[in-house]
């Protein structure tokens, strides 16, 4: 199968008054369509650069990005970050307070007619579990519910990617691997492909198809959490999956029906 997204061979530097300072180094990833990636490391490694030069935030020194096959970011030319076909979710949930939980799913859908926009809006709630809810204000619900809000407005325009910035750090631990489980049930059955940041494993192995191991700005890794953990490629890799290994066990036991 084809991939939707690749990043071929990227590097994206911070012009800093200390002069060009190099964060993110000769990656590359292929993703395909209707699968979910994680790009999973410490603080300060690159994750969110490499999904800001994803959205069209950062521009490239070296590489490529493609969705679709079609070029969105190569040094020296950008596509639009509003046409790029993205969307994002991150970890302030950035709701709108003054409108309620239909018209935060709706923001993005003004250009569209009343009638398919009321129908996605219908749609979404259902997905995301929130019919009870459209009338409320985000400041009514939970750091959970304000999540699925989140992400029903990053659905809502049909984006053909999905980038999700350490979208569950700001919930309890109880929370935020539920939540984890039923974004990726929720992507899972909308047939999404999604990109999601973190510095939890745990998170990462509940929620993700392939995961990139990131280490100084590149990927060391980027497997399935089976091969991370059964192959790893280095000492690097084996160690940092090694520190949470029963955590992410039980969430494979979840993915596999083994558990509940
Ligand atoms: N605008 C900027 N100017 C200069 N340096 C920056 C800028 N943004 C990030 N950096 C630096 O680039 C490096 C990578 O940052 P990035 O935010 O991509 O890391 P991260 O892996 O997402 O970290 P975290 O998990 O803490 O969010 C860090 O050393 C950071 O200090």
């Amino acid at each position: 199968m084809t991939d939707l997204l690749t990043l071929d061979h990227i590097s994206l530097s911070y012009e800093t008054e200390g002069g060009l300072v190099p964060v993110v180094r000769d990656l590359s990833l292929g993703l395909e369509k209707g699968a979910i990636g994680c790009l999973l490391g410490a603080s300060g490694c690159g994750k969110t650069t490499v999904l800001r030069a994803i959205a069209g935030f950062e521009p490239l020194r070296a590489g490529r990005i493609l969705l679709g096959g079609a070029v969105l970011s190569e040094p020296g030319r950008q596509v639009a970050p509003e046409h790029r076909h993205v969307g994002m979710m991150f970890q302030d949930y950035a709701l709108f307070p003054h409108l309620s939980v239909e018209k935060n799913i709706a923001f993005g859908l003004r250009k569209r007619p009343k009638a398919w926009r009321e129908q996605r809006v219908k749609e979404l709630l259902a997905l995301t579990g929130l019919e009870g809810s459209a009338q409320r204000y985000p400041h009514e619900l939970s750091g959970g519910q304000q999540q699925r809000v989140a992400l029903a407005r990053a659905l809502a325009p049909e984006p053909e990617l999905l980038l999700l910035d350490e979208p569950f750090s700001n919930l309890d631990v109880d929370t935020r691997e539920r939540l984890a489980f039923e974004v990726r049930d929720i992507l899972k059955k909308t047939g999404h492909t999604a990109i999601l940041v973190t510095h939890n494993q745990a998170e990462a192995f509940a929620i993700a198809d392939k995961i990139g191991v990131m280490q100084a700005g590149t990927i060391v890794q980027w497997d399935t959490p089976y091969g991370l953990h059964h192959h790893p490629v280095n000492d690097y890799v084996a160690d940092f999956i090694k520190r949470e290994a029963l955590m992410a066990q039980r969430a494979q036991a979840y993915l596999r029906g083994e558990a509940s």
